[in-house]
């Protein structure tokens, strides 16, 4: 009997790409761990035929265990659709059973059914437009659920998605972690405040430390402003909120660079020195992340009490229902969350 670990998959939004990805990783044969589908069977099935990759699914009640993992056998845990799914036409009576999904992978892991959720891609908008004003994404979104202040979003390209010595052989490591998410431009400038960047400086060494077997890991801090704000000529929030943040975490032990202009910092020599980057805000990290790494990267929420690891890309409506969109990043993701989970046990 196998000890990979159980995870809950999530399949998304029913419009997108989601559900035929956890098709074809099943069909494949999944890198790593147990997935357990969390979406509607009728759908699985309706995508596996759509695209050609016919599936062995097995349905599962609350505490029925998991079945070894196989090529072309996807276990799901049932939740059922408001309305039939198109691919590619969004529907706000599904928004519900997206949440759903959420909700039941959450409850798996906290019942210990699961060591981990692994979330395919949702689409916010239509989250929103169904009437969850406050929706901004699965973060933030587990982050309330987890009663927490603070969570971190980071993505890294495979290689720097496994512990130090794993061995693993895939193009350029780089990790960038965002001191705010899903915000506005308008607002960031506002929301890089000392508590915030000192909460999510705390959480990334922490974590790094936990899940990347990093003993003293390096980050690297981006400022705000062009050039760093260019010795406040540019900006002031360097020089009153970032650079004495950093100056205060030092002398608690963490170890940071900056803060440093970004351009700058996105280049290889300095990048060689930083275990991770900070960025301060969501399109200053990751086109420079998804350049380096896009399809073979994943996403990770630190600072949770349950592993979370997701997918580096979106709901691509533009590609649902073919079967031509690559699941690479979910396969990245699904291994990430079984290691994550097997260092987690001890
Ligand atoms: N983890 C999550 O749930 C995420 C959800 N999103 C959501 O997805 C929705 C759509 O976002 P977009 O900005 O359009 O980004 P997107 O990633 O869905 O699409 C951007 C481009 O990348 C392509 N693409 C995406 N995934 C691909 C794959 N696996 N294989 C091949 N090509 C792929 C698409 O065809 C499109 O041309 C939004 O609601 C966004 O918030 C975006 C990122 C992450
Ligand atoms: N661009 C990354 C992203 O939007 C991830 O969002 P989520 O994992 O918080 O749903």
């Amino acid at each position: 009997m196998t000890d990979a670990p159980v995870l809950a998959l999530t399949t998304g939004e029913p419009a997108g790409i989601g559900p035929e990805l956890a098709v074809m990783l099943a069909a494949a044969g999944t890198p790593a761990g147990r997935p357990v589908a969390v979406g509607d069977p009728e759908l699985l099935a309706e995508r596996a035929a759509a695209i050609g990759r016919p599936l062995e699914l097995v349905e599962l009640g609350p505490g029925e265990p998991v079945p070894e993992a196989r090529p072309g056998r996807l276990p799901v845990w049932p939740v059922s659709l408001a309305a039939p799914a198109r691919p590619g036409v969004l529907d706000t009576r599904n928004a519900g059973y997206v949440l759903e999904t959420l909700d039941r992978a959450l409850a798996a892991c906290r019942a210990g059914e699961a060591e981990g959720m692994v979330t395919a891609p949702l689409h916010k908008a239509v989250i929103v437009e169904a009437g969850q004003a406050e929706f901004t994404g699965h973060t933030e979104y587990l982050r309330d659920a987890c009663g927490l202040d603070e969570v971190v979003m980071m993505l890294a390209t495979d290689r720097a998605l496994h512990a130090a010595g794993s061995g693993w052989q895939g193009p350029r490591a780089l990790r960038v972690a965002l001191a705010t998410t899903h915000l506005p431009l308008r607002e960031v400038a506002d929301a890089v405040t000392p508590a915030r960047l000192s909460r999510v400086l705390r959480i990334l060494d922490a974590d790094l430390r936990r899940w990347f077997g990093l003993d003293a890991p390096r980050i690297a801090v981006c400022g705000l402003n062009p050039h760093a704000g260019e010795a406040g000529h540019l900006g002031s929030e360097e020089l009153d909120t970032i650079a004495p943040t950093l100056a205060a975490l030092r002398r608690e032990g963490l170890t940071l660079d900056g803060p440093l202009p970004a351009d700058t910092l996105f280049t290889p020599r300095h990048l060689a020195d930083a275990d991770a980057v900070l960025a301060m805000y969501h399109d200053q990290g990751l086109p420079v992340l998804k350049y380096a790494g896009f399809g073979r990267a994943a996403n990770v929420t630190l600072g949770l009490p349950l592993v979370r690891t997701s997918v580096d890309h979106g709901t691509a409506l533009d590609l649902a229902g073919r079967g031509v969109a690559d699941p690479g990043s979910l396969a990245v993701a699904v291994s990430l969350a079984a290691e994550m989970a097997r260092r987690g046990r001890g």
